[in-house]
């Protein structure tokens, strides 16, 4: 079936029809992509990027049979833009053309027509076929670019993606700009020669310039074409390379003096060594080249690289692509959207694994849906063959309606033709089996290939493996008369595995502080966290870009975001959903701990200074925006002088001469949240001693990423203040009363974070349950070991004494008023929290144990214990080192001992 859809006849949708990312440029903008090769999707990927959908959708549809071709009308009539990337005509053939929608009686006056060919429209080639490398040589350009006799193509960048891509992009920016004005679309004409050319103007316009660069000299002994010693790349002692490009007289003589230092006193080229002056002598031009060819070769890039670093001398290093992707802020190996634009920074959707993998036909059915379309026309379409859809797996053509037996399944035992059977489920695994993970060797082992291979899967690989779009498709049926027995994830539901949910949501047990309205509210809380979080949780907490608008939103529509904060006024007026310990113990099933803190946990610490010690005017100005998601608050303490010692702080503020502004001086280190928001709730050493001033993001304030051991997603942030002004009405609390602003903070910090931990540790206690069942070693389960089931107990006991306990004192949060817990409270919750963090750290020692290998593995079975292991110490530092709140704890109990009191 798929053969039968030509790339003409397949369609991209770009646009989701009920989105709204109001923050992103191009909000809400629908685009219908037509499928073409490279140049196209970069284009519509740019539209994506900025808000035009989530991820491109793809439907099938086939133009040429009549009810296809009305869909096509139809959706494109609702459309902003389309993109056209075909040979001149063949819309036109297909009763598609400009005219029809921008003509006269047109469908869609508003649409933005973009087309991109190869050749221009109406030129001589109009009508050929080509490639990158083709338009290029057609521009001219081409016979620009080095390479030894002959020029050399530089990838397919220049012509498809910068000459056809982001033209055709830009060119549909200048048309929606036109259209705001005049309220009409228009065509947008691409072609991939021109837009060489174009983007080529400089080095074009400097040939006619006879005194410049480019026209002095043949290709290849240019300036900027390798010609130069001076701009070129060097291969260093170890094989990589070094890119040199000093140009300009200043930089090249820092270069070049330090180059001469770095190498051999003696070495030279038959006497002959560079000065700083004869830069542009170009008849030493080949002895420069030599020296630097063979002077490079002294040593290793990294030490080039290092010594040139910091300094003008334009010497940097050649890096692989991992490299490259390792120094993005976001260290993610899929490029960050750019450019970067200040009113939405980082509000991008990176697309996740799934969306790399779009298969024409995998939306159809979401998006005909959308436009009204019921199941039976839609059955009706695809039998007369005008869409396609992707098989789901409850519609009537599901790959689980087609039954074989396991003796059909034996027949395809070979590379190229290559069944499995999994789980009472065949998959045909010919084309993947060169591209699977694990290697093409284990696939066609006889006892796999052909085999119902269902122990071997498991013991390798995690159950949510299968359900990826990109392997869920290798599907082709099922085992006739067998069922599916292994079940992974069930979205929304509670887990059967023992001790994998507390108590008080398991069938049997009973609760005195829980009634049946939490059990409801956790039920809508796991939905959303299931279905919309733990997705963009994984994905997230890989690629380090922080929490979607999108979610955030979602919490602010569900009023997640006020309820973080615990009971209080602020609740007031909005839709309630009850039970913070539930809400907080939910999130935190998200199993992404950097993205998790990244889910505004700077609100939750960083806010209530804010509602409790704001004026009133503070309050109504910057609470609502918090809460409905559109700022975001940081708790800005810790110094890199000072962490849990918050009388150690440095930061200073100073009011200003007319007394009307603090002005503010210092730095904060591990912000959470800090490098996203855009207030920060700063501790501050004032005249009267500790103060509390909310300081909107401005002039003055900057903040950088620190790299912590978990992901980017959480925007842990070094913030410098330099002479950074707040108002005087942003003071929180009295001034030089910060402490007491704190105090009160610091218990619900602590208690949140003992919510976290308790539930993180349960969630190891699953998979530790799971996988010592699953695991054989020495022919056995590994929980036919006692050793491995007395480090079951410690956890087990662990995870549940801190439910337990933190149960216990929420039920005196509750009972108590805010000053009655800082008294009572405050010893017992920092007891918790030290037990909690102390219990947690043991505990993930022990999964690893478990685990093995895979415990230290980031991906596959152990990657939750390697992630949770990797990031527990957090939890243990912040909000209060352990021994710093045990020591509390006791102190505060010194502090109400009877004075009288004797053995
Ligand atoms: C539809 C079938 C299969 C799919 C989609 C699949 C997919 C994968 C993936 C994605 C990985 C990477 C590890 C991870 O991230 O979890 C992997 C690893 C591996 N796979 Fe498969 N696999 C399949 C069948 C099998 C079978 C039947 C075997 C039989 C022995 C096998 C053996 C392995 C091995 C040995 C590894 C490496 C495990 C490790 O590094 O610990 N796979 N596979």
């Amino acid at each position: 079936m798929v053969q039968e859809y030509g790339a003409a006849n397949r369609i991209i949708i770009a646009g989701h029809f009920n989105l709204n990312f109001l923050l992103m440029a191009l909000a809400g903008l629908k685009v219908i992509e037509f499928a073409g090769l490279a140049p196209g999707p970069f284009a519509g990927l740019i539209l994506a990027d900025n808000g035009a959908s989530v991820g491109k959708k793809s439907v099938a549809i086939n133009p040429k049979i009549e009810g296809g071709k009305a869909l096509l009308l139809r959706l494109i009539s609702e459309a902003d833009v389309l993109i056209d990337p075909y040979r001149p005509g063949v819309m036109e053939r297909l009763g598609l053309g400009p005219d029809v929608f921008l003509g006269k009686s047109g469908l869609n006056k508003r649409l933005i027509y973009a087309r991109m060919v190869g050749f221009p429209r109406e030129g001589p080639h109009k009508d050929m076929a080509g490639h990158d490398i083709n338009y290029l040589a057609l521009s001219g350009v081409l016979s620009l670019l080095p390479g030894q006799d002959k020029p050399q193509p530089p990838i397919n960048i220049v012509a498809d993606f910068a000459g056809g891509g982001l033209s055709c992009a830009m060119g549909i920016l200048l048309a929606l700009i036109d259209r705001g004005k005049t309220g009409r679309g228009q065509v947008v004409d691409t072609n991939m020669v021109s837009g060489t050319r174009y983007v080529s103007s400089f080095p074009l316009l400097g040939l006619l310039v006879p005194s410049s660069s480019m026209a002095m000299g043949e290709r290849g002994s240019r300036l900027l074409d390798g010609g130069a010693p001076f701009y070129n790349v060097y291969t260093c002692g170890d094989g990589r390379w070094i890119s040199v490009g000093c140009i300009e007289p200043a930089f090249y003589k820092l270069f070049i003096e330090q180059f001469v230092n770095a190498v051999p006193t003696d070495f030279s080229i038959s006497g002959w060594r560079p000065t700083a002056d004869e830069q542009y002598n170009q008849d030493d031009w080949p002895k420069l080249k030599e020296y630097l060819t063979r002077g490079f070769a002294f040593q290793p890039r990294d030490y080039w690289a290092k010594l040139f670093h910091g300094t003008d001398a334009c010497v940097l290093p050649v890096l692989s692509t991992e490299e490259a992707a390792q120094l993005d802020a976001s260290a993610s190996s899929f490029p960050v959207p750019h450019p970067r634009i200040s009113a939405g920074p980082g509000r991008w959707v990176v697309p996740g694994e799934d969306s790399l993998y779009l298969e024409a036909g995998q939306h159809t059915v979401e998006i005909l849906a959308g436009l009204g379309v019921g199941e039976a026309q839609m059955e009706e379409m695809e039998r007369t063959g005008a869409i396609r859809r992707l098989p789901l797996d409850d519609s009537p053509f599901s790959p689980m309606s087609k039954q074989f037996t396991l003796e059909e399944v034996a027949k395809h035992n070979k590379p190229g033709d290559l069944w499995l059977a999994i789980d009472a489920k065949v998959y045909d695994v010919s084309k993947f089996m060169n591209m699977h993970p694990g290697g093409l060797s284990v696939l066609l082992d006889p006892e796999v290939s052909g085999q119902d291979a269902t122990e071997a899967f498991f013991s390798l690989h995690r159950a949510e493996v299968l359900e990826r779009p990109q392997y869920k498709r290798l599907q082709i049926g099922v085992i006739a008369g067998e069922e599916s027995t292994i079940v992974s994830r069930v979205t929304g539901e509670l887990s059967k595995v023992p001790y994998a949910e507390p108590t008080w949501l398991v069938e049997g047990y009973h609760s005195p502080y829980f009634t049946e309205n939490h059990r409801q509210f956790q039920k809508a809380v796991r939905k959303f966290v299931d279905e919309d979080l733990y997705p963009e949780a994984q994905i997230k907490e890989e690629d380090g870009t922080r929490v979607s608008q999108e979610i955030v939103d979602k919490m602010a529509a569900l009023n997640i975001n006020a309820m973080r904060l615990g009971p209080g006024k602020h609740l007031h007026g909005l839709t309630l959903m009850n039970g913070l310990l539930v809400l907080t113990q939910e999130l935190t099933r998200c199993g992404a701990r950097g993205y998790g803190d990244g889910l505004l946990s700077g609100m939750v610490i960083g806010l209530p200074p804010v509602l409790n010690f704001g004026s009133e005017e503070l309050k109504a100005r910057v609470v609502p925006e918090v809460f409905q998601g559109k700022k975001f608050i940081s708790l800005a303490i810790s110094e890199a002088h000072a962490g849990s010692d918050v009388m150690g702080l440095q930061t200073t503020a100073v009011k200003s001469e007319d007394g009307k502004e603090w002005i503010i001086n210092g730095t904060k280190k591990w912000i959470t949240n800090g490098h996203f928001s855009d207030y920060f709730t700063v501790g501050c050493k004032t005249e009267d001693g500790f103060t509390v001033i909310l300081v909107e993001r401005g002039p003055g304030v900057e903040t950088k990423h620190i790299k912590t051991s978990y992901s980017p997603s959480a925007g842990t942030a070094y913030i410098t203040f330099d002479n950074a002004r707040a108002p005087v009405g942003n003071t929180l609390g009295e001034e030089g009363g910060g402490i007491f602003v704190m105090l009160s903070n610091f218990n619900h910090e602590r208690w949140v974070m003992c919510c976290g931990s308790a539930r993180s540790q349960r969630s190891v206690v699953e998979e530790c349950l799971k996988w010592s069942a699953q695991r054989k070693a020495f022919g056995k389960p590994l929980n036919s070991m006692a050793v491995i089931r007395s480090k079951m107990a410690g956890m087990i006991s662990r995870a549940e004494s801190a439910q337990a306990w933190l149960e216990s004192i929420t039920y005196q949060m509750c009972n108590m008023s805010y000053k009655q817990q800082a008294g009572k409270l405050a010893g017992q919750i920092a007891f918790l929290k030290a037990y909690c963090t102390s219990s947690a750290q043991e505990t993930a020692r022990d999964a690893v144990q478990i685990f093995g290998g895979r415990g230290i593995t980031r991906t596959g079975m152990g990657r939750y214990i390697e992630h949770y292991h990797r990031t527990v110490a957090f939890d243990a530092l912040l909000g209060g080192a352990e021994d710093v709140l045990r020591d509390l704890g006791v102190r505060q109990a010194l502090r109400v001992m009877p004075k009288d009191s004797r053995l």
